[in-house]
């Protein structure tokens, strides 16, 4: 979007209008967002109101892909996103709730991976939850296959996440930086907030679930011990940790103030690739963040060179501020022993699509 201005307050209809006027082949994605938009209104709506709803979201019911306990809003927002969809022009959707594709309306050009509801176990207790898609084109005449869902996360096109939070934001890009809108409740309308975000390259903050400590793979523990050594450490620096259980809150507060997110592959069982999905969590994720300047690993590999073999994929994932970033791939070894200085991780730029 950074090749229209756009200027503060304008509404989500109006900035993607002016989007598609300057540039025509991002019709199908702006229309795919604004459905993810519409259905983002009504599950805030349903959140917002709480048990005053009638309804307990938390309540639990069957299992999903993951075997994740499924709780009343996963299937609810699962069901509303996906209705919206329907009306967009989106071939197959991977949905974490549901255990294969979905084919949706055959021969629409548009393949969309959804996390309906991220942080489900923050449900029911007032805390930031939120929903996460990635929209890539259809591979030619594989709309029934996985092919659409294989390709590098550098085949998206547009990605976002909404944050049902003490506000409601979508932060949304389609290849030209990343913004934020948040709802006006009484509109019922996205406004734009965060015309062009742009992560601070270096930061004093951390984000992990510490209660994994003993299980990270030795290169985070490493890195994690240095942090808690601070500036009586090589790292010279004294650190602050925040960790919200939602990956939307975690990666919204690390885009507008920088800082590291890592969910790293651990010893438990299943947990050799971490608990985060490539297609619906880590790929979007890591597209708003190169596009706001930010950078995406997954210890070795950049997040969107990865392609899938499977829709609910797992894989390690480190996001945020760029030298951050850089210097946890130092931690890791490899062909990024010297990231600071890396073609991947010299310039800011180059770690973008
Ligand atoms: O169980 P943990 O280690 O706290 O995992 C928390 C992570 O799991 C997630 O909740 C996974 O997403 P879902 O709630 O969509 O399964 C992330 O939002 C969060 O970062
Ligand atoms: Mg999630
Ligand atoms: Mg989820």
């Amino acid at each position: 979007m950074s090749t229209v201005s756009l200027e503060f307050g304008s509404t989500f209809a109006d900035c993607l209008a002016r989007t598609v006027a300057a540039d025509a082949r991002l019709a199908d994605a702006a229309a795919v967002i604004a459905a993810c938009a519409e259905a983002a209104v009504d599950v805030s709506e349903v959140i917002g109101r709480g048990m005053l709803g009638g309804a307990d979201l938390a309540a639990t019911g069957g299992n999903n892909s993951d075997g994740d306990v499924q709780k009343a809003l996963d299937v609810l927002a699962h069901e509303r996103f996906t209705e919206a969809l329907r009306g967009a022009p989106v071939a197959v959707v991977a949905s974490e709730e549901a255990e294969g594709m979905m084919q949706l309306n055959p021969g629409a050009p548009l393949a969309v991976a959804i996390d309906p509801l991220d942080g489900s176990s923050n449900i029911g207790v007032n805390m930031a939850v939120g929903s996460i898609f990635g929209i890539r084109p259809v591979v030619a005449g594989e709309a029934d296959s996985i092919a659409s869902f294989t390709t590098p996360g550098t085949e998206q096109i547009a990605a976002g996440f909404v944050t049902y939070g003490p506000a409601t934001s979508l932060v949304v890009t389609l290849g030209h930086g990343t913004q934020i809108y948040t709802l006006d409740r009484e509109t019922r309308t996205f406004r734009l907030t965060h015309p062009r975000l742009e992560v601070v390259a270096s930061a004093k903050e951390y984000a992990i679930n510490a209660s994994n400590a003993r299980n990270w793979d030795g290169p985070v523990k490493a890195y994690i011990e240095d942090c808690l050594r601070g500036s009586e450490g090589p790292l010279d620096k004294d650190f602050n940790m925040r960790w919200l259980g939602s990956l939307v809150a975690d990666a919204q507060r690390v885009l507008l103030r920088g800082g590291v997110f890592l969910y790293p592959g651990d010893n438990r069982k299943g947990y050799a690739q971490g608990r985060l999905r490539l297609l619906y969590e880590a790929a979007p994720i890591a597209m708003l963040m190169e596009q706001a300047g930010a950078g995406a690993i997954d210890g070795e590999r950049r997040i969107l060179d990865i392609g899938a073999t499977g829709i609910h994929e797992r894989v390690p994932l480190i996001f945020g501020s760029i030298d951050e970033v850089a210097c946890v791939a130092k931690y890791y070894g490899g062909r990024n022993a010297a990231a600071g200085r890396s073609p991947l991780f010299g310039q800011r730029g180059l770690m973008r699509s």
